[in-house]
């Protein structure tokens, strides 16, 4: 990450996503990074871990609008990653999802705006696309929020953008750490469906995602960062593989609550007016006002009929999922822990 000037607020900041956006931004001479969360006991481990003067820690909740406005004063920049994320914990409480996820998030950008940000960068999710459980309708919520002070943005005003991504690999509670245990405890591969596909990014990949975001976006722009995918079936094969059982026993236990079969970075209406950017698609705002009949559509345009999916993107088989795995830093850890040398895995 090039270097940032002024002071930045990171959301949910005690997070997977903040705490590695935290570490990026110190490594460049960010001056003031504040983590803003809900969790003092986590804020406590992070500042003793990161020991560094430069980040401020703020307890605060973005549904209570007065403890955003008190750690927003004087931000240039928003990285906002608050959520409610958890697919079945918003399916059994979606109002608790609309107020962290939509009000929570209409609150940041209001207080960014107000004090006069220069930026803020809103992370969604994969689920928010055609969104068939609660977290990922209030994503898509968030998202078109998003869009909406952007679109009623004053000239030299915040410039507001989002960014989507898939699932975060070894991320908590995730699918990679519950193959890994069943592994060790020699127990069978829980797969929900075989063929369910999923995109697979690291964290770092997605940290990758919001800096460029940072970094280009215009108000009201969408990006998504092309990622590759796997069936879940692919995936508990390579998570055996890596620790040495090529035959695991695999025991299917059908579709969780809220679950599709596979996800969609972007629909065919944002494909359709999509800039590739090369590593990223990026989906510039609709800005056009509530006055349709002032606008004329001028020849034919080129139709996409299909969305960005899991399906039909890159398809990671078994030994290319291995090699992803083997990037990721805690995979490594975990096969060194039962004697498995990662250098010599593949
Ligand atoms: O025991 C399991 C658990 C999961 N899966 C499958 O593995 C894939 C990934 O499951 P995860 O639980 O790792 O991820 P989800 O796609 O369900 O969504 C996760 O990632 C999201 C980000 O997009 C949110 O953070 C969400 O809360 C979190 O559950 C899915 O196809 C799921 O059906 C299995 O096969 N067996």
């Amino acid at each position: 990450m090039s270097s940032v000037e002024g002071p930045v607020l990171v959301t949910g900041g005690t997070g997977s996503f903040g705490s590695t956006m935290a570490r990026r931004l110190l490594a460049t001479g960010a001056p003031e990074i504040r983590i803003f969360s809900r969790d003092e006991a986590k804020q406590d481990a992070m500042r003793r871990d990161l020991a560094d003067g430069r980040v401020k820690f703020y307890v605060g909740d973005v549904r209570d609008p007065r403890s955003v406005e008190d750690a927003m004063a004087g931000v240039r920049h928003v990285f906002h990653a608050a959520a409610l994320k958890q697919v079945p914990s918003c399916e059994f409480f979606p109002q608790q999802a609309v107020l962290t996820n939509v009000n929570g998030s209409d609150n940041v950008i209001r207080a960014a705006e107000r004090a006069g940000a220069e930026s803020v960068v809103c992370l969604s999710t994969d689920k928010a696309v055609y969104p068939i459980n609660a977290m990922g309708m209030s994503k898509a919520m968030m998202e078109k929020v998003a869009q909406a002070h952007a679109r009623n943005r004053r000239e030299n005003g915040t410039t507001v953008s989002v960014t989507r991504y898939g699932n975060v690999m070894y991320s908590r509670g995730s699918v990679i750490p519950v193959f890994i245990q069943q592994i060790k405890q020699g127990l069978p591969l829980t797969v929900t469906d075989p063929h369910m596909t999923r995109f697979l990014m690291s964290l770092d990949d997605s940290v990758d995602l919001v800096e460029y975001a940072f970094h280009h976006a215009e108000p009201g722009d969408l990006f998504v960062r092309k990622a590759p995918a796997a069936t879940v079936q692919d995936l508990a094969r390579a998570v055996a593989s890596l620790f040495g059982d090529e035959d695991p026993e695999i025991r299917v236990i059908g579709t969780r609550h809220g679950e599709k079969l596979y996800e969609s970075l972007l629909s065919r209406e944002e494909l359709q007016r999509a800039e590739d950017c090369g590593g990223y698609y990026r989906v510039p705002l609709d800005a056009r006002s509530l006055e349709y009949e002032l606008y004329f559509d001028q020849g034919e345009s080129e139709v996409v009929h299909y969305d960005y999916t899991s399906h039909n993107a890159e398809r990671l088989d078994v030994e290319a999922t291995k090699r992803l795995l083997l990037q990721l830093q805690p995979v490594r850890e975990e096969l060194r822990a039962v004697g498995r040398n990662p250098g010599q895995l593949l």
